[in-house]
């Protein structure tokens, strides 16, 4: 849909749309175990003589480079985790629509996006183990980073709606700086609980198992329901509306 004409309705339907995103990101991410070595400082430092970090670091800047190149990041709606030194694209430009205001672009919550990825969420949905797959599974978590990076901050567009639906509704608690009041203005928690429930419902469609017997594998499920509503709960949600009051307290600027 072109951006400006953008509606609540509109951007809710993109949020719905990316639960599929998200959910099959962690799908197929479940289907390695933690594979631990992914994430310590010394696995790759060893080997990779060019490279200091975590292999999955590795595995998302290079990645990101790749990407910038292809012009990946000239879209507003895409945010890198590694913004410093990328390099410039070498594809033609694209004229994206205008729809955020122009202070937006500073907002990039990615690494508290990644720090919570790594320190909370993963080990909820993840089984203990290590099957050496630290590859695959670093390319499993680039995919996942970047459904949520790309579903929170959809927050900007969510909130430049709200705003252009009711101004006078928000300007004074802008003009005050008063988190809080906009915390309040932009939270409808019918909507949220509808998410919650939906999210779960997914879950157990997307990820159940399919066999060929009558019996089937009731109750078996990829990624644990309760654990993908738990997500969006606790964090998902919470970090983009972080993003819709970071976007507002910008929007007089
Ligand atoms: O749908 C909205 O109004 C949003 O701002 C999105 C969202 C969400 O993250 O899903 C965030 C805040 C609202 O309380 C409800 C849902």
């Amino acid at each position: 849909m072109a951006t400006n004409s953008l509606t609540l309705e509109s951007v809710r339907h993109s949020l719905i749309r990316q639960e599929d995103s998200i959910i099959f990101s962690l799908i197929e991410r479940a289907h390695f175990p933690i594979n631990s070595p992914t994430y310590s400082q010394s696995y790759v430092s060893n080997s990779i003589h060019t490279f200091s970090g975590p292999l999955l670091r590795f595995v998302v800047k290079e990645t990101e480079a790749l990407l910038a190149k292809a012009g990946r990041y000239a879209n507003p709606e895409e945010h890198p985790f590694f913004p410093e030194d990328l390099p410039p694209s070498v594809v033609p430009p694209h004229n994206f629509a205008k729809f955020l205001h122009p202070p937006a672009a500073s907002i990039n919550i990615n690494k508290d996006i990644w720090d919570t990825y790594i320190n909370k969420l993963l080990q909820l949905f993840v089984a203990p183990g290590d099957d050496g797959n630290y590859a695959s599974t670093a390319a499993s978590d680039l995919v996942c980073l970047q459904a949520l990076s790309r579903r929170i901050h959809y927050g900007k567009l969510v909130a430049e709606v709200k705003f252009r639906e009711s101004p006078q509704e928000y300007e004074p608690a802008i003009r005050a700086k008063d988190r809080d009041t906009l915390m309040k203005l932009l939270t409808f928690e019918k909507v949220e609980e509808a998410v919650m429930k939906r999210v779960a419902k997914k879950a157990m469609m997307f990820g159940q198992e399919v066999t060929l017997n009558k019996d089937g594998n009731h109750g078996k499920y990829k990624v644990d329901p309760s654990v993908v509503s738990r997500l969006y709960g606790d964090w998902i949600m919470p970090l983009t509306k972080h993003v819709e009051v970071e976007y507002l307290l910008r929007r007089l600027d």
